[in-house]
C-alpha cells in the first residue's frame, strides 16, 4: 500500500524492524475507507514489530509539555518528600520508585532478580499514578506538601484521563484492523485500569559506561499490559530489539507518541501481535563530543509512559480470529491477576 511505504519512510526501519509513523488523525477524523486503511496499518505494525509512532493523535502539545515540566519539578523535590510518597505493593502499584528499586526483567526467579538489582541497577527514578477512586488504593500525591503539589495532582489526573481516551481509540483501531468489530475492546478499556509513569533518568557521568559497558538506564524488558503510550523528550536512548537480535534506536520524533504492544496483548492475540523487547541506554554521542573528559556528563532524560491494561475484572482469552486454525496457545487469565503477578516478580 502506497501510504504504508510512506509511513515506513518517515518512521524507523533497520535490521528487519519496522516502526512506521502513522497519521492517527486519519483514523480519528477520516471517512470509513480511510479509517479502515489506517487501522490496518496499525494492526500490521503490531503484528510485525509491535512498535509504531503515532502523529496527529489530538493530544495538545501544550498538555504534553506541561506534563513534562511538572514531572521535572516533581523529581526536583527532596528525597525525603519523594520517599514519603513511595511505592508500596504490586496491588497498589502507585507512588514513587527510587533508583535501583525496580529491575524490569523477564526473569520470574526472585534470587536472580535480586542479583541483577544489586549488580546493575537501572539509572532511573519514577512516579507511578493509577486510576483515581479505587477503594484502598490511593495515589500518592504531593498535594499534601504544597500548592505546586496540588497543581501537579490536578494536571496529572487530567493527563491520565486524556490518555485513557487515546487508549480506547488505539484499541478501536486494532480491533478494526484485525477484522473485528470496532467496538470489540470497548468493554475492556472502559475502566481505565492503567498506570501513568513519569520517568527521570538523571544526568550521570559518561565514564560510568567506560567502566561498565553493560550499564543501562532501563534494562531489557517487554511491557506487561495491552499497549503502552510513550512520550520521550529529545535526548534519545530508547532501543528496540530487531528480529535479527540487534538493537535499533527508536529516535525521538517530535510531536509523536511511541505505541507498543505488551505481553498481555500478545497472549490475548495468541501470539499474533508482538510484545517486543526494548531498553534505554545512554543517548547517541554528539558529533562534537570530547570523550576523554573524565567528568563529562550524559544529560538527564525524561519520558512519560502510559501503561494500558484491560479492565482488571475482565477475563482474557484468545481473540476471535486468532486461534480457530491453530488452537489456543494459552489458558484464559484474569487481567488484574496477570498484572499483579508480573509486578510481584519485578519489585
Ligand atoms: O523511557 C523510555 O523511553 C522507555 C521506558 C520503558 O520502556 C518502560 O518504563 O517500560
Ligand atoms: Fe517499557
Amino acid at each position: 500500500m502506497g501510504s504504508m511505504g510512506n509511513a515506513v519512510e518517515k518512521g524507523v526501519e533497520q535490521d528487519d524492524l519496522v516502526m512506521p509513523l502513522i497519521d492517527f488523525g486519519a483514523f480519528l477524523h477520516g471517512d470509513s475507507t480511510v479509517k479502515k486503511a489506517v487501522a490496518e496499518q496499525i494492526a500490521n505494525a503490531f503484528k510485525s514489530s509491535g512498535f509504531l509512532y503515532l502523529e496527529n493523535h489530538d493530544i495538545p502539545q501544550k498538555q504534553v509539555s506541561l506534563a513534562f515540566s511538572e514531572s521535572a519539578q516533581f523529581f526536583e523535590r527532596s528525597q525525603t518528600q519523594k520517599n514519603e510518597l513511595q511505592w508500596t505493593t504490586p496491588d497498589s502499584n502507585r507512588g514513587y520508585v527510587a533508583w535501583g528499586r525496580e529491575k524490569v526483567t523477564q526473569s520470574a526467579d526472585p534470587e536472580e532478580i535480586a542479583r541483577l538489582r544489586a549488580s546493575n541497577p537501572d539509572l532511573k527514578e519514577s512516579m507511578e499514578i493509577g486510576r483515581e477512586g479505587v477503594p484502598g488504593l490511593p495515589n500518592q500525591w504531593p498535594s499534601r506538601f504544597d500548592e505546586e503539589g496540588k497543581t501537579f495532582e490536578t494536571d496529572m489526573q487530567h493527563f491520565f484521563l486524556t490518555l485513557k481516551d487515546l487508549h480506547i481509540q488505539v484499541m478501536r483501531a486494532i480491533a478494526l484492523g484485525m477484522g473485528m468489530d470496532e467496538s470489540f475492546f470497548d468493554s475492556y478499556t472502559s475502566a481505565g485500569d492503567n498506570t501513568l509513569r513519569l520517568l527521570h533518568y538523571p544526568s550521570v557521568k559518561k565514564s560510568l559506561w567506560r567502566k561498565n559497558p553493560s550499564q543501562v538506564r532501563a534494562g531489557e524488558h517487554s511491557d506487561y499490559g495491552s499497549i503502552t503510550l510513550l512520550f520521550q523528550d529529545d535526548i534519545g536512548g530508547l532501543e528496540v530489539k530487531s528480529p535479527k537480535g540487534t538493537w535499533v534506536r527508536a529516535r525521538p520524533i517530535p510531536g509523536t507518541i511511541v505505541v507498543n504492544a505488551g505481553d498481555l496483548l500478545q497472549r490475548w492475540s495468541n501470539d499474533i501481535i508482538k510484545s517486543t523487547k526494548h531498553r534505554v541506554i545512554q543517548p547517541p554521542p554528539k558529533e562534537t563530543e570530547q570523550d576523554e573528559d573524565e567528568d563529562a556528563m550524559v544529560p538527564a532524560r525524561y519520558s512519560i509512559a502510559y501503561f494500558c491494561n484491560p479492565n482488571f475484572d475482565r477475563f482474557i482469552e484468545a481473540l476471535p480470529g486468532t486461534w480457530e486454525d491453530s488452537g489456543k496457545k494459552y489458558e484464559g487469565i484474569n487481567s488484574g491477576d496477570y498484572l499483579v503477578m508480573r509486578l510481584a516478580a519485578t519489585y
